[in-house]
């Protein structure tokens, strides 16, 4: 049987008056590429972040292997690329990444080592010592991927990390995604980009804070006789991200 790895019970949000999560349940299994589906403002950041533990649900449940979130001890499991970076842009790529090996306690060759596959993996080897200042867009977001991934988590969370990238550059990082996927990595990638829905193994809708579908992108194609991921959105309600 599938394990699973990340496991939503009953989870509820409210900030004030405003509820942002309804009541989210769900599973993620060990080796998947799961997508979160919708529009601005619909609750995805803020499930990353009960996911992440960094913050709490109101009501409900999130388990990460099994534990209860939050639980500090797994942090060195996860990578997480939050939605702006956070980068040193008056250093070089090569530094931000040493420091943030640093952090998690990387030393000597192995450090070089992963500095150089991360690199390598998002397209980054040959800009290694430019200052990040003067970096494009979509290089500051490689290299926050590359920062997420160099103690090689068993779980990717990324908040929207292609957006703001062409098409081209995020046919690369797909390809680094689906590269990690077969090494063993499981990831969760919020989106708003149908396209890009299309590409993950299984997703989730969701749609003012309420998950209104979730499957495979044939299976709701399927269930919903549409042609496109962007048709099968529409007929489950959700607004046109
Ligand atoms: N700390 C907070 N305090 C109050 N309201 C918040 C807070 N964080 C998020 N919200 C509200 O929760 C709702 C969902 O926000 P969230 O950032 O999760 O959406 P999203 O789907 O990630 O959107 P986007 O694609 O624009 O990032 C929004 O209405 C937002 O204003």
């Amino acid at each position: 049987m599938e394990e699973v790895i990340v496991s939503i019970r009953g989870a509820e949000k409210t900030y004030g008056k405003q509820i942002v999560l309804k009541d989210i349940s769900l599973d993620i299994k060990r080796g998947e590429i799961f997508g979160l589906l919708g529009p601005s403002g619909a609750g995805k950041t803020t499930l990353v972040k009960l996911l992440v533990g960094l913050d709490t649900p109101t009501s409900g449940e999130t388990y990460l292997f099994g534990q209860r979130m939050p639980c500090l001890k797994l942090a060195g499991r996860i990578g997480y690329m939050a939605q702006s970076d956070a980068l040193y842009t008056e250093l070089s790529s090569r530094e931000n990444l040493e420091f943030f090996a640093s952090l998690y306690g990387l030393k000597g060759g192995q450090r070089r080592r992963r500095i150089e596959e991360v690199a390598e993996l998002v397209g980054l080897s040959s800009s290694m010592d430019k200052i990040v200042a003067q970096f494009s867009g979509g290089m500051k977001r490689r290299l926050s991927l590359a920062a997420a991934l160099l103690h090689e988590p068993e779980l990717l969370i990324l908040d929207e990390p292609t957006v703001g990238i062409d098409p081209v550059l995020r046919q690369q990082i797909w390809s680094a995604f689906y590269q990690l996927q077969q090494q063993g990595t499981s990831l969760i990638v919020t989106t708003h980009v149908m396209d890009e829905a299309e590409k993950c193994s299984r997703l989730a809708l969701l749609r003012d804070g309420s998950m209104i579908a979730a499957g495979t992108p044939e299976e709701l194609k399927r269930e919903t006789a549409s042609n496109t991921m962007e048709e099968a959105f529409l007929y489950y309600g959700g607004a046109r991200p």
